[in-house]
């Protein structure tokens, strides 16, 4: 709606993180994207996914004055995603949110155009080809993200730690230790039916190192839940004017001749 579509535009004006190149120098393979079910094309060469966490890995979880991030220890493949559209080995690094003020909208991308209140993003870099995150953010196949709808219905068990560790970290830059949460708990039931294309980091520097694989089914999470993720702020203690931390979204971005492959008929 065009509400939604101001407030995300307001916000990339108005957050710092987007005074940078808006956008990659003739870049045509930008995310997100709207997925159009009937012109995705069924793959029967895509593989299950195989997603294998340690809660051991699970660090911090932190406000980068844009979304909050909870981070993995990425120095060894212990928590590992491949399978899928993926030729190599991916690592877990970090995984975070983006939603909107209201249940109406929030999510990057969109099914035959429908919004979800908010998207989860699990990224991992490709560790079979690169020693680190930064640099695999530059290659094409560098890195992976998984994307999965929030819908709002019953509370969500799992994310209910995470919910409650959020309050410590209101502000920008504010960290909490953060130990032993299984990610994979906020996975779908089913992953195996998914769509997955070729794409862009959804925030600066925007590069196009990202295979996309976006779950068809949602999770459901609480309407309180979901409050508590708006209570955050895209601020810093020391600034006067304190902003809420919401339509933390791009804006879609046209596909370009790309296809999104389906895994599922
Ligand atoms: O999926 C994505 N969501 C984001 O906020 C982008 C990003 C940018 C840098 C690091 C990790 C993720 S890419
Ligand atoms: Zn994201």
């Amino acid at each position: 709606c065009f509400k939604m579509q101001e407030a995300a535009e307001h916000n990339m004006k108005m957050h710092p993180m987007w005074q940078g190149p808006l956008t990659v120098p003739g870049g045509d393979h930008q995310s997100p994207i709207d997925i159009v079910v009937r012109k995705s094309v069924f793959d029967s060469e895509l593989k299950p996914l195989v997603i294998d966490y340690d809660p051991k890995t699970c660090q911090q979880i932190w406000n980068n004055g844009y979304s909050f991030l909870v981070e993995y220890d990425d120095t060894t493949d212990k928590s590992t995603l491949k399978g899928g559209p993926l030729q190599d080995t991916y690592r877990l690094c970090q995984f975070h949110f983006h939603w909107g003020e209201s249940n109406a909208w929030g999510s990057e991308h969109t099914v035959d155009r429908r919004l979800f209140p908010a998207e989860l993003h699990l990224v991992h870099w490709n560790s079979d080809k690169y020693s680190l995150f930064e640099e695999a953010v530059m290659e094409e196949n560098g890195l992976a993200v998984i994307g999965v709808f929030l819908k709002v219905g019953k509370r969500h068990e799992g994310l209910q730690k995470l919910v409650d560790a959020l309050p410590a970290i209101r502000h920008k830059s504010s960290v909490v230790e953060f130990n032993r949460f299984d990610a994979a708990c906020l996975l779908p039931t089913n992953t195996d039916d998914y769509w997955t294309y070729h794409g862009s980091l959804t925030t600066p520097p925007l590069t196009e190192s990202v295979s996309w694989i976006v779950m068809k089914q949602h999770i459901e999470v609480s309407h309180d839940q979901l409050a508590v993720f708006r209570s955050l702020l895209f601020t810093s203690a020391e600034e006067e004017v304190q902003k809420s931390m919401v339509n933390n979204f791009r804006v879609q971005q046209s596909l370009c001749g790309r296809t999104v492959r389906s895994s599922f008929t």
